[in-house]
């Protein structure tokens, strides 16, 4: 069964049409990764599935509901996270006071938070710093146990490999790979390297189209099609 479908989705921002036809299904489970070039449209996809951009026509479908007409809120409330690019954390609030914010009645769970401390062992290293104070690779850490400090079917997840140490990737592959175990991760990435370890399924989305999809292990092995698509020889 698929977890998310989108079909035919078109966003326009402002007077500019970004997004023309996206449409491609994910899978429940594992993680599906959007690829594409810089400014393909990969960030307003996850936008827009949020209605943090107003798609229209087009039809977002999560666990076989209808969430089109649906605001931001209501759809996060579903079972949706979103993990934006710049990570949406506050620098000035401690590790757990970033935590808190993201329950929903500010209390955790004992067993989701010793999940947490298991896959990412800084968070409580550094409960009671300030996040500011983190490194790129543990603000990210903190970025993503925000998303999954509540149970979430769904975690959208922006570029999380940005900048970070190839160390770093390498415990994020980990922790990926665990929290898609019991839910299913939407993955922007371009590092196509850290993509292909991680990825069950993926979509190429080029000037704002799905133009390819299926699984990750045939795309991988296709160097002509990643040539053509993402213009690198990995
Ligand atoms: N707020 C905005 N106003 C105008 N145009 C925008 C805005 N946000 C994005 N765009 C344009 O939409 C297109 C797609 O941007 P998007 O950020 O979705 O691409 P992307 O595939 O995520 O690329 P990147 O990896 O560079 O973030 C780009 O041409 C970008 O310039």
């Amino acid at each position: 069964m698929s977890v998310l479908t989108v079909t035919a989705m078109k966003t326009d921002i402002g007077k500019y049409a970004v997004l023309h036809d996206i449409t491609f299904e994910v899978p429940e489970g594992g993680v599906f990764v959007l690829l594409g070039r810089n400014g393909a449209g990969k960030t307003t996809t996850l936008r827009s599935i949020m209605k943090l951009w107003q798609p229209t026509p087009g039809s977002v479908r999560f666990q076989g509901e209808d969430i089109t007409g649906l605001h931001t809120a209501d759809i996060a409330r579903r079972g949706i996270a979103y993990v934006p690019e710049n990570m949406g954390i506050f620098g000035r609030l401690t590790v757990e006071e970033n935590l808190v914010l993201a329950t929903a009645k500010g209390k955790f769970d004992p067993a989701r938070l010793k999940n947490i401390y298991a896959l990412f062992p800084a968070l409580e290293k550094f409960w009671t710093k300030q996040a500011w104070s983190l490194s790129g690779g543990q603000k990210q850490m903190l970025a993503v146990a925000r998303a999954i400090i509540e149970p979430r079917a769904l975690i959208l997840i922006d570029e999380p490999t940005k900048g970070l140490a190839p160390s770093i990737v390498a415990a994020m592959a980990d922790a990926f790979r665990e929290i898609s175990q019991s839910a299913t991760i939407l993955l922007v990435e371009q590092n196509f390297h850290f993509a292909r370890s991680i990825g069950s399924n993926m979509a190429v989305i080029e000037d704002g189209r799905v133009v390819h999809s299926g699984a990750m292990a045939d795309f991988a092995a296709d160097k002509a099609l990643q040539n053509k698509l993402l213009s690198l020889s990995a």
